[in-house]
C-alpha cells in the first residue's frame, strides 16, 4: 500500500491553514500538500511543518487573475512573463518550506488557441524546469477534467506524456489525479502502468462525488495494489472534499492501513 499525504486545500479546510497542518499530523499523516498556501508567510508554514514533523510535498503555481477566469497561465500565449513570475513565486515559497514539487498549472484556453497553447506550454515548461532543477524541484503537470474545468488545456494523460516528451527535461512529471482521469478517460490501471516512468505524484478522490475514496465508481484499494505492483514508491495525495468533517471520514485510511499492516508489517501507511 502506498503512503498517503493530506491535501490541505480540501482536507481539514474548516479551519485556518496552520491549524490544518497540526490536524493532519494528529490524524497520522506524515506528509501534506496544498494548492495555494501563499496567504500564510512561508516562515510560519515552515515552522508549523517542523513542529508537526510533516513534509509539504508540493504546491501549485498561482492561477493568475482568478476573477477573470484564469486557472493557471502555463499554456496562455502572451502571458509568458506572468507565468514565469508565478513559477518563481512557487519555487521561492516551496524552497523555504522544503517542498520538492511545483505543479505548473496550464490554464484555460479557447479551442482556436490549442496549437499555440501547446507550443507556449512546452516552451514555458522548459524554462520552469531549468529553474526548478537548480532548486532540485520536480515540475508537475496535471490533466484536469473538462466537467469541472471546461477548456482546461491539459486534460488527458497521453497529452501530458507527449508534452513531457517535447519538453525534454527529466524533472518534469505527471501528477496523475485518478479523479480527473477517470472522468476524462477511465482505464486507470492500464494508464498508470503505461505511464509509470513519467508519474511524479498520484492523487485520489471518489468519482463522481469527489468525496472520500471509499465510495463511487473507482475501486481505490485495487488502484493502490496496482501502484505497488508497478513499483510506484511516491506519495498518493488524498485530494477529496470530505462529506462532513475530515476526521470522521478517515475510515478508509485506517482500514487500508490495517489490511496492509497485516500483509506487510514493515510498511508504514500515512
Ligand atoms: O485536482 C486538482 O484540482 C488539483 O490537483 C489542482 O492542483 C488544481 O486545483
Ligand atoms: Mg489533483
Amino acid at each position: 500500500m502506498p503512503r498517503f499525504s493530506a491535501n490541505l486545500g480540501f482536507l481539514f479546510s474548516d479551519r485556518p491553514e496552520l491549524d490544518r497542518v497540526s490536524a493532519a499530523a494528529i490524524a497520522g499523516f506524515k506528509a501534506v500538500e496544498m494548492h495555494w498556501p501563499y496567504q500564510v508567510p512561508a516562515a510560519a508554514m515552515r515552522d508549523a511543518l517542523m513542529q508537526n514533523r510533516l513534509t509539504m510535498l508540493g504546491l501549485n503555481t498561482p492561477v493568475g487573475n482568478a476573477p477573470a477566469g484564469d486557472f493557471g497561465l502555463g499554456a496562455l500565449p502572451g502571458r509568458e512573463d506572468e507565468f514565469q513570475q508565478a513559477v518563481d513565486q512557487a519555487l521561492s515559497y516551496g524552497m523555504e518550506i522544503g517542498a520538492d514539487a511545483v505543479h505548473c498549472m496550464a490554464g484555460v484556453v479557447s479551442p482556436d488557441e490549442l496549437a499555440t497553447a501547446e507550443r507556449t506550454f512546452i516552451e514555458n515548461l522548459r524554462i520552469a524546469a531549468d529553474k526548478a532543477a537548480q532548486a532540485q524541484v520536480t515540475v508537475l503537470i496535471e490533466p484536469i477534467n473538462h466537467r469541472d474545468r471546461p477548456g482546461y488545456f491539459l486534460s488527458r494523460v497521453e497529452q501530458a506524456a507527449l508534452i513531457i516528451g517535447q519538453v525534454r527535461r527529466s524533472n518534469v512529471k505527471i501528477m496523475f489525479d485518478c479523479y480527473h482521469t477517470q472522468i476524462m478517460q477511465g482505464d486507470l490501471i492500464r494508464r498508470l502502468e503505461s505511464h509509470r516512468e513519467l508519474i511524479g505524484h498520484v492523487q485520489i478522490a471518489a468519482v463522481p462525488s469527489r468525496a472520500e475514496p471509499d465510495e463511487g465508481e473507482v475501486n481505490y484499494a485495487e488502484i493502490c495494489r496496482a501502484l505497488d505492483r508497478i513499483g510506484y514508491d511516491g506519495w498518493v495525495g488524498a485530494e477529496y472534499k470530505p462529506r462532513h468533517l475530515t476526521e470522521g471520514g478517515l475510515g478508509w485510511l485506517a482500514t487500508w492501513s490495517r489490511d496492509c499492516a497485516s500483509s506487510n508489517p514493515d510498511r508504514s501507511r500515512a
